[in-house]
């Protein structure tokens, strides 16, 4: 049970958020569980409720370190919510949009360590908030994790790309990227896609121990090094934000990228019967 006891906070309702955030102040390390079940795919809510945990955090002066991970089971995210997409209005494409720059540029820009306990399914937009973590653990077995929107018929924009590249590299992201590739845990450890794979009841544990390693650097030293790696990235987006809204609205009403949206939707379906 999260949250019952001193020294941990809350800055949501246990059971109610789609965004749970338990900061421990005794160690100054949050963890940040999304909890949208089935398979926590991010819509317009969950961004926004990302977004603002990550913007909270960052101005806790107690807070040093946090985790992403998942309250579901099986599951680290899903990725973009794919109805957020398909048969949208054009101003909640811009608005949902939105809400994903925002989330990610709190996060790839965090001043805190950032660490991914993957324990489960991660493709996509899934496989970003990992990315755009500082240091990923995932959990040994059937699950995967990658950009595989080419599988989707559609494209990775250029800053999933981006995070990519500094991730893995460019000739690892120009094949990932090409064919949607999907990884095994072993096989993302192998091109360095995650940083360590243990089996499921390890990865929490893992992490912490990690955190350990990390929260010895003084703060602002590390955080002066995060910033100077990370900041071309982040000034990428930052500089055409509107721009990059704008294209992902006009992309994604393109009448055969919704069409390919609606043949992948009932793909998912087809697979469960
Ligand atoms: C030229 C430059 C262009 C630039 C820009 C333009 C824009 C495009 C870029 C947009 C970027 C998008 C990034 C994304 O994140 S797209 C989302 C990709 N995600 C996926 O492909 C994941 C699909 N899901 C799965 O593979 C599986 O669900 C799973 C995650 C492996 C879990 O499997 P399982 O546990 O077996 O669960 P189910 O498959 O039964 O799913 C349960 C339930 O949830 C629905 N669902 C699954 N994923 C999503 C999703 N991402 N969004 C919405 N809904 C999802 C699934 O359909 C089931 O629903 P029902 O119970 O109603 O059938």
């Amino acid at each position: 049970q999260v949250c019952t006891q001193v020294p941990y906070r809350c800055y949501s309702t246990p059971g109610v958020g789609q965004v749970q955030v338990d900061m421990n102040s005794e160690t100054g390390v949050a963890t940040v569980r999304l909890n949208r079940p089935p398979v926590n795919s991010l819509n317009l809510d969950v961004l926004t409720e990302l977004g603002i945990a990550l913007e909270k955090l960052d101005a806790d002066r107690t807070c040093r370190a946090m985790v992403l991970a998942s309250a579901v089971p099986g599951i680290f995210s899903a990725g973009l919510d794919i109805l957020e997409m398909y048969q949208s209005t054009p101003e909640r494409c811009v608005a949902f949009w939105r809400a994903l720059q925002d989330a990610w540029l709190g996060l790839y820009g965090s001043r805190l360590v950032t660490m991914a306990a993957i324990e489960g399914h991660s493709p996509a937009g899934g496989c970003l908030l990992a990315m755009s973590c500082d240091y990923r653990v995932m959990a040994d077995g059937k699950f995967q994790i990658g950009l595989n929107e080419t599988r989707l018929g559609i494209v990775a924009p250029f800053w999933f790309e981006d995070v990519m590249l500094n991730t893995i590299g460019h000739r690892e992201t120009e094949k990932a990227l090409q064919l949607g590739a999907m990884y095994s845990a072993q096989q993302a450890l192998s091109i360095g896609l995650v940083d360590k794979v243990v089996p499921l009841a390890e990865v929490m544990p893992t992490v912490q121990g990690e955190l350990k390693n990390w929260l010895q650097i003084p703060d602002a030293a590390r955080v002066i090094t995060k910033t100077s790696m990370r900041k071309q990235v982040l000034d990428r987006l930052r500089s055409q934000k509107e721009k990059d809204a704008q294209f992902f609205a006009d992309f994604i009403g393109r009448d055969s990228v919704q069409r390919s949206l609606g043949a992948y939707i009932a793909s998912l379906q087809k697979r469960k019967s």
